[in-house]
């Protein structure tokens, strides 16, 4: 039998580099960097099937809207997909004029040609020039020395400034280098390369050099990408003249992590794709980066506000679903389930006034930010709770549940949700309380009236149920005792009220009153709730809501004299699946 090797044994660990000066563990993010959006060529080239030039005009027109000001549009060389979309851009006046447009090509002299070729009469472009100049590579790939790959950079720099800067172009040019694998790179070659380049194209302040410092591939901890950043910022000469670009990719998971830290080490601008698509597990994801940004009280300067249907967008162009866990995105990342996670966030919501900071127990920033409602926030299961559950009532029916009644009702939701095992939705949660409280208004009250006698309230009221009316007529200390001691009488019950509370509901000539009443007859308990224009009116209906439910069985078929009524309150009748298919 052939040993198997252990994986460890095949993998040499990544040699961080020594900065024991490093300054950006102790900064902050203050300011948004300077966006790219590469969706359309490092995200393009991903693609089992790259976009069709529909899709990509749909995709610019999309990255525009959000305010991208530097979009990477195409590998120009590529093909003549990629090729003929950069010219429709331009001829058909697309580009907007504070949009600048990028395109990459590799260290060829006929691909740079035709790349350039296809910018032909844009108001700005960027050239992004790379070569890759990791030893892996240099020895694996193009097997070049140090000096080759240098000179390599430099004769493309030269040939692209020939082609642009020196030439009697219109075009407003910005020159980008991408030292590929940078983050395999040795530092000191990097800034060797980096700074013969620079010597090369001779920027300005005003119209800087792009060094974008790409982490092709993940190669350790995001900190150690950070030091690598640091290290090219504190010695890259003409640092004015230099813009330090980052592009992480997501290998490790930590493009995000390393992207923040790379700008508290010094960079300036980001590249990166929509919802993280691009190469492999992807470049890093711009709307987590910009969202982050928000939760620290910093404007990323980019419109997410319709995030879902840039979301619908960016699906449909890529063919890419967004995982329902993907930051900010993700159809899940606002939805609790779980009770004490909906009874935190309920509470959230009642103790927030309008203009308070953001400070919300498990919602990292508002859904109403990124234009969702806070319907998705609080969804039912059988893990969910009173707090979950009566948020939805009060949402849906504006029913502020009393908390004995919420526990009462959560227990219904709850043998619902067992039974059917799967979530319930707001529409069949209301169901289930019209259905358990308003008892389908079996029984109805249709007039009432009162007169006072030796400090009591005398009531006589109809029912009516199946159009069978019945007169009552009793006496208590209020309106509601009245009607509990007409309903003792003539049912021989032993109805007592436990505890009873009302609110409001809207305001002006079309508020409402909304009563509770918990009845208890022996050991038989439930919950009425009554609707009413008039105050007195919701509390009696609500008193006849319990009274259905207790006596559990139609009017009609009572011994109306002398049958106690006997057996537990009727909860749910039928079946779960019946309630849920009548609401
Ligand atoms: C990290 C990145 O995302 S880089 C961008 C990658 N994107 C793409 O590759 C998408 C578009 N690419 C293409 O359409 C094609 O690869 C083309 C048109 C560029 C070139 O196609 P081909 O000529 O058929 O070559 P091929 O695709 O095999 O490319 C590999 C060759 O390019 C060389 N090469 C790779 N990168 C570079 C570079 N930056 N500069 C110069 N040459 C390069 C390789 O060493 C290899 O050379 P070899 O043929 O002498 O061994
Ligand atoms: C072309 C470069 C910037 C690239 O996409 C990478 O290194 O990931
Ligand atoms: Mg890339």
């Amino acid at each position: 039998m052939p040993m198997l090797l252990n994986p460890r044994e095949k993998y040499a660990p990544f040699q961080p580099l020594e900065l024991p000066t490093r300054q950006w563990p102790s900064k902050t993010l203050k300011k948004p960097p300077r966006w790219l959006s590469t969706d359309l060529r490092d995200g393009n080239q991903s693609l089992v099937d790259p976009m069709s030039a529909q899709q990509k005009l749909q995709y610019f027109r999309t990255l525009v809207s959000i305010g991208f000001k530097e979009i990477e549009i195409a590998f120009p060389s590529a093909s003549s997909i990629e090729f003929d979309f950069v010219r429709g851009l331009i001829q058909n006046g697309e580009i907007p004029d504070d949009v600048t447009i990028q395109v990459l090509t590799p260290c060829r002299e006929d691909l740079i040609r035709k790349t350039i070729e296809s910018v032909h009469g844009a108001k700005k472009a960027i050239i992004h020039l790379y070569n890759a100049t990791s030893p892996c590579f240099r020895r694996i790939v193009f097997g070049a020395s140090k000096e080759a790959t240098v000179e390599l950079a430099l004769t493309s720099t030269k040939l692209i400034r020939q082609l642009t800067k020196d030439s009697d172009s219109k075009t407003h040019w910005t020159f980008e280098y991408s030292p590929e694998t940078f983050s395999a790179t040795e530092p000191d070659f990097a800034i060797e390369i980096c700074s013969k380049v620079l010597e090369a194209w001779d920027p300005s302040e005003s119209n800087a050099i792009i060094f974008n410092l790409p982490a092709t591939v993940e190669m350790s901890t995001p900190n150690v990408y950070a030091d690598q950043i640091e290290f090219f910022h504190t010695r890259i000469p003409r640092r004015a003249e230099v813009c330090i670009s980052l592009h992480a990719h997501n290998d490790r998971g930590c493009a995000v992590a390393a992207s923040e830290m790379g700008q508290l080490a010094g960079a300036d601008r980001i590249e990166g794709c929509l919802f993280g698509n691009g190469e492999r597990t992807g470049n890093v994801d711009l709307v987590t980066l910009a969202l982050n940004l928000y939760t620290q009280g910093v404007s990323p300067n980019l419109d997410f506000s319709r995030l879902h249907e840039i979301k619908r967008i960016c699906e449909s162009c890529n063919e890419i679903q967004v995982h329902p866990r993907h930051p900010y995105s993700g159809e899940l990342v606002f939805t609790a389930f779980s009770g004490s996670h909906q009874d935190a966030i309920k509470k959230g919501f009642e103790k927030r006034k309008e203009g308070d900071i953001w400070e919300m127990p498990y919602l990292a920033i508002d859904p109403k930010d990124i234009g969702a409602s806070y319907e998705a926030v609080i969804r039912v299961n059988s893990q969910s709770g009173k707090g979950g559950i009566s948020w939805i009532i009060l949402q849906t029916l504006h029913l502020d549940l009393p908390r004995r009644l919420q526990i009462a009702f959560s227990k219904v939701v709850q043998r619902s949700a067992e039974t059917l095992s799967r979530e319930l939705s707001g529409k069949e949660i209301r169901g289930l309380f019209q259905r358990e409280y308003y008892f389908d208004e079996k029984i109805k009250l249709k007039s009432y009236s009162f007169t006072e006698e030796n400090e009591k309230k005398n009531i006589k009221a109809v029912i009516e149920r199946k159009e069978e009316l019945v007169e009552l007529a009793g006496q208590g200390n209020g309106a509601l005792s009245s009607l509990v001691d007409a309903l003792n009488r003539h049912f021989d019950l032993h109805l007592d009220i436990r505890e009873y509370s009302e609110h409001s509901i809207g305001a002006g000539s079309g508020v409402k009153a909304a009563s509770y009443v918990e009845l208890v007859n022996g050991d038989d308990i439930h919950w009425g709730v009554g609707l009413d224009p008039d105050i007195v009116g919701a509390s009696l209906r609500a008193v006849i809501s319990a009274f259905s439910a207790i006596i559990g069985e139609p009017l009609a078929d009572l011994n109306l004299s002398s049958n106690r009524v006997s057996g537990h309150a009727k909860k749910i009748p039928g079946k779960a699946e019946e309630v849920i298919a009548m609401a």
